[in-house]
């Protein structure tokens, strides 16, 4: 587990006291694609200033339920409120505070990075030497200034990801959402990644991201909502969730009622031509 700066101990005793600032509050949120029922009834409260993990199984909704909090995907029914704003009936002062890194991510594949990064800027409304100082310092720190020149689409998923990154934080939002941030990504780009977002969290931003690697999530996350079905099956600091099991990954099985998959003893022909 990461280490815990000091601060957080409050944090945690405002959790507990249930006074601590709300950045995402989530009510009643449904989603169903024709038949299936992908996101049913999510209530969450997410605190302010910590690293959240959303966990989950493949299909458990987390996307759906991302999509939905960031404003990319109109819910059947259900509110969500960003710095106590509503993503729906405000979504310009919402979409000014966040920043998204969506599963999928598409840029622009005939800019440069750099290019892209401006560009983002000016949309931003950024006045452009504030532009170009966050840019170089962002492609600094993410390993991406030699590569800056480079079209996006010569990039590898490493750099994909981190220029998405780049461009999620140019405006400095309150929360940062990212889906699946390390997904295909080398450790090397990992922890320039992992690095980024811990000092925008110390800082006292929030960042809200999902993934179904549990390690991962217990290294870096303090808060954490276990998804599975479409429903949030438990929430709240890490340790909390975790319980008495040994990890998380332990914690999320028996919560998700999943323990092993004994199909794999059916495939008796399975072994190399043995
Ligand atoms: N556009 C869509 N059309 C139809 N069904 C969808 C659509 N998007 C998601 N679903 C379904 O909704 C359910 C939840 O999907 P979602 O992508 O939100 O899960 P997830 O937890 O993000 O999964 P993964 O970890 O595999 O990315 C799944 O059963 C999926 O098939």
């Amino acid at each position: 587990m990461k280490d815990q700066p000091e601060q957080d101990t409050t944090a945690e005793a405002a959790v507990a006291e249930g006074t601590a600032r709300v950045a995402v509050r989530v009510r009643g949120l449904w989603k169903r694609f024709g038949e299936q029922v992908a996101v049913s009834g999510v209530d969450l409260d997410v605190p302010a200033g910590r690293f959240i993990g959303l966990v989950g199984p493949n299909g458990a909704g987390k996307t759906t339920t991302l999509s939905m909090i960031t404003g990319l995907l109109r819910p059947d029914s259900g509110t969500v409120e960003i710095a106590g704003k509503d993503v729906w009936r405000d979504p310009v002062a919402v979409k000014a505070r966040i920043g998204v890194l969506p599963e999928g991510l598409r840029l622009f594949e005939r800019l440069s990075g750099r290019e892209l990064l401006t560009y983002i800027g000016q949309l931003r409304g950024l006045p452009g030497e504030e532009v170009d100082r966050r840019a170089n310092q962002l492609l600094d720190v993410l390993d991406l200034s030699g590569a800056q020149h480079k079209l996006v689409v010569d990039y590898s998923t490493g750099m994909r990801k981190k220029t998405g990154l780049a461009a999620a934080l140019l405006h400095n939002p309150e929360v940062l959402f990212l889906d699946e941030p390390f997904e295909g990504v080398d450790p090397v780009s990992a922890q320039t990644i992992r690095g980024v977002l811990e000092r925008y969290t110390a800082s006292g931003a929030t960042v809200v991201f999902s993934s179904h690697v549990m390690e991962l999530v217990e290294s870096l996350c303090d808060w954490v909502a276990v998804m599975a079905s479409g429903r949030i099956r438990a929430h709240g600091p890490l340790a909390e969730v975790r319980g008495d099991a040994d990890s998380l990954q332990d914690a999320f099985l028996g919560l998700v009622g999943v323990r092993g998959n004994p199909a794999g003893n059916r495939l008796d022909w399975l072994g190399g031509g043995a």
